[in-house]
């Protein structure tokens, strides 16, 4: 398997988020609960080092919310400026502590201004993430019907557009995305399951493998349950044998076929059928 990453790609990410930095008071990094570590830009700590930053751990609703507890303790470490809460933007679950989060992390920034005699102003935030994490859907979600275009800032060239949130908030309305980084075999597999890249840049049945053993590792009872298994066979084309035939994905002639039994398998981890998974755990970063 080879996924390139287009250096081109990154720099240009890179310049357009850096650029947008000096409009804003802070960072809203949207990862996916699932896989936050696989769902984020590796050079992002570098690119936002100077400015506070809340990981929004998004898709909540879909992850292990006992592994997104552990995800949450490994980011919110004490004394420091990048805090992570998490959310579902789809049904505005948690939404509500952004603001509050936010307005304690500049609470300094914004006294100081006070002190100098400067007018408060709303908190200016930026949204970045990679392709598909729910940028748009979070935006949406928290303009709700206050969508209005505040205007241009003066001595920004470009014309940049804030959406409102209340009185308190406004959001470039253009997120900042940055790509992910797959150099990393398995980071490909785990965006490739949650489908946050396209099912064409990697082989279905690759990927398909890899969940599977993945599942039988980390959630083995949900696999025996879904696809009525005593045991889970310890080669992987057995397993595929196993599941092919109990939900009769068979060629003519009654050979299993391996592309719609790794489709199947895909498909019913996308769509929660094997419950609320995540795919990677602060742990085994260790
Ligand atoms: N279950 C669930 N689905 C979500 C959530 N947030 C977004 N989605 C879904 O994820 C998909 C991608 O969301 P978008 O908001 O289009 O993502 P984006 O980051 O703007 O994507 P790009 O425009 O490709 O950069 C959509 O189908 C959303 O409905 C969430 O919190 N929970």
């Amino acid at each position: 398997m080879t996924i390139q990453w287009f250096p081109g790609h990154m720099a240009k990410a890179r310049r357009q988020v850096t650029e947008k930095l000096k409009l804003i008071d802070i960072v809203y990094e949207l990862v996916d609960a699932r896989i936050p570590v696989s769902s984020r830009n590796p050079m992002i700590d570098e690119i936002v080092s100077n400015k506070p930053r809340i990981i929004l751990l998004n898709k909540a609703d879909m992850a292990d919310a006992k592994v997104t507890r552990e995800w949450l303790d490994y980011f919110n470490l004490e004394g420091t400026t990048t805090k992570a809460i998490a959310i579902d933007s789809q049904s505005g679950k948690g939404l509500q502590q952004i603001g509050s989060l936010s307005k304690e992390l500049l609470k300094g920034k914004f006294d100081k201004m006070q002190s100098r005699g400067i007018r408060p102003r709303a908190i200016r935030a930026l949204i970045v993430g990679i392709p598909n994490v729910g940028k748009s859907t979070l935006i949406n979600r928290l303009a709700k019907k206050n969508i209005a275009q505040t205007g241009d800032r003066p001595g920004v060239t470009k014309a940049q557009q804030w959406v409102k949130v209340g009185k308190e908030l406004e959001l470039l309305d253009t997120p900042g995305i940055l790509w992910p980084k797959f150099e990393d075999q398995d980071v490909g597999y785990r965006l490739a399951t949650t489908g946050a890249i396209k099912d064409t840049i990697i082989n279905l049945q690759d990927i398909a493998v890899f969940a599977l053993r993945f599942l039988s590792e980390a959630y083995p009872e949900r696999l025996k349950d879904r696809y009525g298994l005593e045991e889970i066979p310890e080669d992987i084309v057995d397993l595929f044998d196993a599941i092919g035939s109990r939900r009769g994905c068979k060629m003519s002639g009654g050979l299993i076929d391996y592309d719609k039994t790794a489709e199947l398998v895909i498909r019913e981890i996308r769509q929660e059928k094997l419950g609320k998974l995540s795919l990677e755990r602060p742990e085994t970063l260790i």
